[in-house]
């Protein structure tokens, strides 16, 4: 694996998101600070509620309209000011410069468009003037490859043919037909069977390391950071507690809760201590 450049594609600094409800006020994510570097794979971790997706979707502007998101700095790669992003400005940057792919793929796909309008839609929707023979020709190589062996199938077909892991692979090249340098992945394999969960994380590792992109990769598996990732960002109640490279994090974590999540990893062989 080829070790990360010193170019930065994202920097983060003093992200804040506020969601206003009937029942309240909450602060979900807390001054947060992240940097990406070209061609490395950063995990954020914690455990659920802890304000990871919500800081993904923060950044790329997915949230509510009760939702507020301040930061003194959100760039893309030094020159892309993303904080001060009008929402047309956003709908090309998400996309062009960074894919999202999200935990449940029949979410992110149009139930009543067939596969072929959704990947013309895409490239229609950043440049005007596609031809529709040119989009399913651009779409068939994006679905050879994310590994789907028979594109006509799919591209003729609708999302509720398809199985989670395929739905999830045809997301993915969806994601990446533009050419993103970032991909946000946000618990992509939620939901799908153990060996598909790896193809598919085997999938999007590998379109980030052939292609140079870098990404965001949100779990709460600590063994996915393990993995797949080069850093990790450990978050827990809307704050980054802990980050680091991967390595360093697990061998000798600082945070007390980072530690309890090492702990909470079962090692092989381990008996489970469960009640009958
Ligand atoms: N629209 C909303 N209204 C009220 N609270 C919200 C809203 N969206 C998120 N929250 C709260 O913000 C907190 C962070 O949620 P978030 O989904 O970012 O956590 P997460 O770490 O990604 O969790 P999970 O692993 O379960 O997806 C949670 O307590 C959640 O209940």
């Amino acid at each position: 694996m080829s070790a990360p450049s010193s170019e930065r594609v994202l920097e983060v600094r003093n992200l804040a998101v506020r969601i206003d409800s009937p029942d309240g006020t909450v602060h979900p994510v807390k001054g947060v600070d992240l940097d990406l570097y070209k061609g490395e794979i950063v995990g954020i971790v914690g455990e659920s509620g802890c304000g990871k997706s919500t800081t993904v979707k923060g950044i790329l502007k997915l949230l509510g309209p009760n939702s507020t998101v301040t930061a003194d700095k959100i760039e893309f790669a030094g020159n892309i000011d993303i904080a001060r992003a009008s929402a047309k400005q956003m709908r090309h940057i998400r996309g062009e410069k960074i894919g999202f792919v999200a935990q449940n793929p029949f979410g992110s796909l149009n139930p009543i468009y067939s596969i072929e309008r959704q990947f013309y839609e895409v490239q229609r929707a950043h440049s005007t003037g596609v031809r529709k023979a040119r989009s399913r020709e651009i779409a068939l190589a994006m679905l050879r490859s994310v590994g789907i062996v028979a594109p006509e199938r799919v591209l003729d077909g609708y999302a509720h043919q398809l199985s989670g892991g395929m739905a999830q692979r045809v997301v993915i090249a969806l994601a990446t037909t533009l050419s993103p340098a970032i991909l946000m992945a946000d618990e992509p394999t939620t939901g799908l069977d153990a060996t598909v969960q790896a193809q598919i994380l085997d999938l999007i590792s590998g379109l980030v390391r052939d292609e140079g992109r870098s990404m965001l990769l949100v779990t709460h598996d600590l063994g996915v950071i393990a993995q797949y990732c080069q850093r990790v960002i450990v978050m827990y109640a809307g704050e980054v507690v802990e980050t680091g490279p991967v390595m360093d994090v697990m061998v000798d974590p600082r945070h007390e809760y980072t530690r309890s999540l090492i702990r909470s990893v079962p090692k092989p062989g381990e008996k489970l201590n469960v009640a009958r």
